[in-house]
């Protein structure tokens, strides 16, 4: 009924799957990333200057939704950053793919009845009108790079994921495997990949981090002050000083332990396996509670629940005291995350730009309320308190 991720690579499996993660991989390589620093700083800083206008007719403190601003500057970032000269054009979809987002959350809360979707009641008819214009403008975005290639005679369409997607379409007209190439579909169901994989799990990380940054002042000021340090004078992180951001990476490793937006994660039993003397038969649907290991005090030790950045001071590999393997918050495997580093530094250009200009304190209106839908959001958003600096 909604398509929200078909024919894209959490769906994928098998050579499909291998191929789109081989086509899509150079975009996701560190040189790539460092040229993504500015547009992500760039996007941030239009956040921030419409807070600092709005702040003018306001008190000195002042409160935001972080979570709901947050959600949009990472819709912003990725719309820049994988469609490059196409980010208009990426935004419009990213709008319709929300109110798909939208419409999935009202199916689920729903009794599930046979046949039902098939239906054309005013409901349904808005849903397939919702994935047809989706399509459409997919359609028109490929139709208008490519027509831009032809103008500036250039040999690939643009380096970035959309021009990697088209560049893999060539392969189709150039009569190679089918397999070795992708069709409108397979960009339709990467663009809505990339947007559901993307933009919300990275919106809710930073808000998670930025609440705990809140609520512990002290961390805060030695984020800041280590921010002060790092960034260049005109207070945006630069490319290449990202990675001596570390106690702010510590932060960051502990609130998606606490708060790892993929909670769950599911596989499926590819053969019959044995664990332990539990026969798990062929085609069984595997849950990996990814929080519970987060949270276990057998790994973390008694002070699992805790907020305590510092286990992470010797890297992420020797944060727990018995295993690297249960700190899983970007998955393991080959289809672990391949936005995990494009993540980490969109977190840390965002955050330590907001505390080079504001104080952040946890509004009185926050109700630490986190919630599964899909990812473990905070279910009424994260309102914070902000002082000018
Ligand atoms: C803090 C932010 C993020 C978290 C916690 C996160 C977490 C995850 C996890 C746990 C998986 C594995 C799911 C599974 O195996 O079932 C995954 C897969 C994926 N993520 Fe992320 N992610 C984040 C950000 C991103 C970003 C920014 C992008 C893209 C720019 C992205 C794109 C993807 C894609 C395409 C996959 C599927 C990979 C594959 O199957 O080959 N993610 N992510």
């Amino acid at each position: 009924m909604v398509n929200l991720v078909d024919n894209g690579l959490l769906q994928l499996e098998g050579e499909d799957w291998a191929f789109h993660r081989r086509t899509l991989n150079p975009g996701f390589l560190p040189d790539k990333l460092k040229k993504m620093v500015p547009i992500m700083a760039g996007c941030t800083m239009e956040m921030i200057e419409k807070w600092s206008s709005k702040e003018a007719n306001e008190a000195k403190r002042h409160e935001i939704d972080v979570f709901t601003e947050l959600k949009k500057l990472t819709a912003d970032i990725i719309a820049h950053t994988a469609f490059g000269s196409s980010y208009a054009e990426a935004k419009q979809i990213f709008e319709l793919q929300q109110e798909q987002l939208r419409l999935a959350k009202q199916i689920g809360s729903k009794p599930f009845i046979p046949g039902l979707r098939f239906i054309p009641t005013a409901f349904h008819r808005h849903c397939w009108k919702v994935e047809k214009k989706i399509e459409e403008l997919t359609f028109e975005m490929i139709e208008r790079r490519i027509h831009q290639r032809k103008l500036n005679q250039k040999d690939v369409h643009g380096d970035d994921l959309l021009g990697l997607m088209i560049d893999a379409m060539d392969n189709r007209a150039l009569g190679l495997d089918k397999k070795l190439s992708m069709g409108i579909a397979d960009i339709v169901g990467e663009t809505k990949t990339f947007f559901m994989a993307g933009h919300e799990t990275t919106a809710t990380s930073i808000s998670w981090t930025l609440m705990l940054l809140a609520a512990y002042p002290e961390w805060q000021e030695r984020v800041r002050d280590e921010a002060r340090t790092v960034c260049d004078a005109s207070s945006v992180p630069a490319p290449g000083s990202l990675h001596r951001l570390k106690l702010l990476s510590m932060v960051l490793n502990e609130s998606l332990r606490l708060y790892p937006p993929g909670a769950l994660m599911t596989r499926i039993a590819n053969k019959d396996i044995r664990v332990g003397k539990t026969l798990v038969p062929k085609g069984t649907v595997i849950v990996l509670p990814i929080i519970a290991f987060h949270h276990d005090e057998r790994y973390w030790g008694p002070d699992a629940n805790e907020f305590r950045p510092e286990r992470f001071s010797e890297g992420a590999s020797k944060a727990s005291q018995s295993s690297s393997a249960v700190f899983l918050p970007f998955s393991t495997g080959p289809q672990f995350c391949i936005g995990q580093l494009f993540a980490l530094q969109e977190a840390k250009v965002v955050i330590a730009s907001i505390l080079l200009r504001y104080r952040i304190m946890v509004s009185p209106r926050y109700r630490h309320s986190p919630i599964n839908y899909t990812i473990l959001q905070p279910q009424f958003g994260v309102p914070l308190l902000f002082e000018s600096i």
